[in-house]
């Protein structure tokens, strides 16, 4: 699904006005009657005690209408606009008339009687949050503050009203204080905001309601961010070989880090890839040789740290011809001879290359051997590297993840993988897709390394190296899911993930309509 940023929003109501003659004002009906519906669903309406605490704006409009088919519905509703009656919008006033002519009760907020708030909302059962949503523009301070704490601790359920207020609609991040909603009802398309983290976490349950957009106008070219929803998997045809299914260099490992080669050249393997290489410190192959026999081992020589030695130049390069795609960095160390061979194999192989962990610190030093590859680059960076990779600090990366990611995107000429919660993956043409699939049990050491792995096995079952990224990317995520699920998200390890990946691959063979529904946002 489209993710529609504030200004693409702003420019879709106005053409649905201007192009298709559906009005803001039937637009804001619509709205709130999806906002009704909702709290029927999760409430059940009948003699239910709303209160609806609206602002000034139309996000107040959609919440007043809101208020009246509640109302009609049988549920007893009062609301509670905060701010002054003279500052709000010509919509947001009609209704409020509509609201009177109904009857229903309607009391304006404001510093003086903000404690009688506080004991209304304690009596209420659903609580319906109009106060701001796409139009918030600085922190929210005052009386406004102290309503969004008085919806906070009323106990009551919290229906956030297209955007929980608080959140910045494009960035997810709290201005200053924010609704915690049990359940967002979003108009059109989601926004950005409702997805990244925190805001993501102030939404609770997110319904997507279209309002009666035009479809053409939800699916335009001209919106750039989408949800990262899975794709069909390439049959495995009977009369084929390994060769068909990818084959993979792995450069990777150290004296010091024997996971990471093994979680990255195994996952490859049982996420569907044909043939795994991995290219590492002669030291350790007999030790991985007795854990993973399925990977063909590349014993290379070391440095006196035990770490991948420039001299293994030439071997890594006749090794890349051979493969598909490579990946570089899992376990490497940031030991200096070793960066150096890795920044020299990044430049001068011809192929798609991936690069992970050590290998990221490698070229954040240069990054102009990532501008002059003429192949794909893949980056799977955590806000650390990627703040080494971009010279963005990693406070100002949260501010604005997604405006970040493009612009190194397109500086970097690579696809960056963003990991985090709700991880990110960008196009260097701007697009950006934003992974549901996940959870924190997944915040350990060695899942970086799985999902390499899952990424060129992606790759080698015939992908596009775009979709391959966004494919191991959700598959990756939905396999932690799947441990997290019989587990528990504390026993979700990279061993467990990597076990899990053939589950993933089965229902995305079998039921992907299945596993889509398990991710999708709800829609009305
Ligand atoms: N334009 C349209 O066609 C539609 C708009 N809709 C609703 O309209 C909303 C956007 O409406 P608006 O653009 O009027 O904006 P909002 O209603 O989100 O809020 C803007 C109002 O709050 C004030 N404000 C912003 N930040 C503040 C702060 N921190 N402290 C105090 N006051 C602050 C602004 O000055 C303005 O008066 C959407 O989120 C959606 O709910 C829906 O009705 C669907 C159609
Ligand atoms: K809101």
């Amino acid at each position: 699904m489209k993710v529609a940023s504030v200004s693409d929003i702003k420019r879709i109501d106005e053409l649905a006005s201007a192009r298709y003659g559906v009005s803001h004002e039937i637009l804001m009906e619509n709205a709130g009657a999806a906002v009704a519906r909702v709290v029927d669903m999760v409430a059940g309406v009948r003699n239910l005690l709303v209160a609806v605490v609206a602002g000034t704006g139309n996000n107040g409009g959609d919440g007043l209408v809101a208020a009246r088919h509640l109302a009609s519905n049988g549920a007893e509703v009062r609301v509670f606009v905060v701010g002054r009656e003279d500052k709000m919008t010509d919509l947001a006033r009609i209704n409020l008339a509509r609201v009177r002519s109904a009857g229903i009760p309607v009391e304006f907020v404001s510093e003086e009687n903000i404690s009688e708030l506080r004991s209304e909302l304690e009596y209420s059962d659903v609580v319906v949050d109009a106060l701001f949503g796409i139009g918030l523009n600085k922190p929210v301070e005052g009386v406004y503050r102290k309503a969004i704490e008085a919806v906070n601790s009323s106990g009551a359920i919290i229906v956030g009203v297209d955007i929980p207020s608080g959140v910045n609609g494009d960035t997810g991040q709290v201005m200053g204080v924010a609704v915690r909603a049990d359940y967002t009802v979003t108009f059109g398309l989601p926004k950005p905001g409702l997805l990244l983290y925190p805001g993501a976490e102030y939404a609770g349950e997110i319904f997507v309601s279209r309002i009666s957009y035009p479809r053409a106008l939800l699916e335009d070219e001209s919106i750039q961010v989408e949800t990262n929803d899975p794709v069909f998997i390439p049959p495995r045809r009977p009369d084929t070989h390994k060769g068909d299914y990818g084959k993979a260099l792995f450069v990777a490992g150290s004296r010091q880090y024997l996971g990471a080669p093994l979680f990255s050249s195994m996952s490859f393997l049982l996420a569907g890839g044909g043939y795994s290489r991995l290219a590492t410190v002669a030291s350790i192959v007999p030790h991985l040789g007795s854990k993973a026999s399925e990977v063909v081992y590349e014993p290379l020589a070391e440095t006196a740290n035990g770490t991948v030695a420039y001299a293994n130049l030439e071997r890594l390069l006749k090794l890349a011809e051979w493969a598909d795609i490579v990946v570089v960095g899992p376990g490497l160390t940031t030991e200096e001879e070793t960066s150096r061979l890795v920044r020299e194999v990044v430049a001068r192989v011809d192929k798609p290359v991936v690069i992970d962990g050590d290998g990221l610190t490698a070229v954040s030093a240069s990054p102009e051997v990532l501008r002059k590859r003429s192949k794909p680059t893949v980056l799977t960076p955590h806000l650390g590297e990627m703040s080494r990779l971009t010279g963005v600090g990693v406070d100002e990366i949260k501010q604005d993840r997604i405006g970040v990611l493009r612009r190194a995107c397109r500086d970097l000429n690579s696809i960056i993988v963003l990991k985090g919660a709700h991880t990110l993956v960008g196009m260097p043409d701007g697009r950006v897709y934003i992974n549901l699939s996940g959870n924190p049990g997944m915040a350990k050491a060695g899942s970086g390394d799985v999902l390499v792995g899952t990424i060129a096995a992606m790759y080698g079952l015939g992908f596009p190296i775009e979709v391959a990224v966004r494919m191991g990317v959700f598959v990756h995520g939905a396999a932690g899911d799947y441990v997290a699920a019989r587990r528990g998200i504390d026993g979700v390890t990279a061993t467990s993930i990597m076990h899990a990946l053939p589950r993933v691959l089965q229902a995305l063979r079998e039921d992907i309509d299945g596993l889509y529904a398990l991710y999708a946002l709800r829609e009305l």
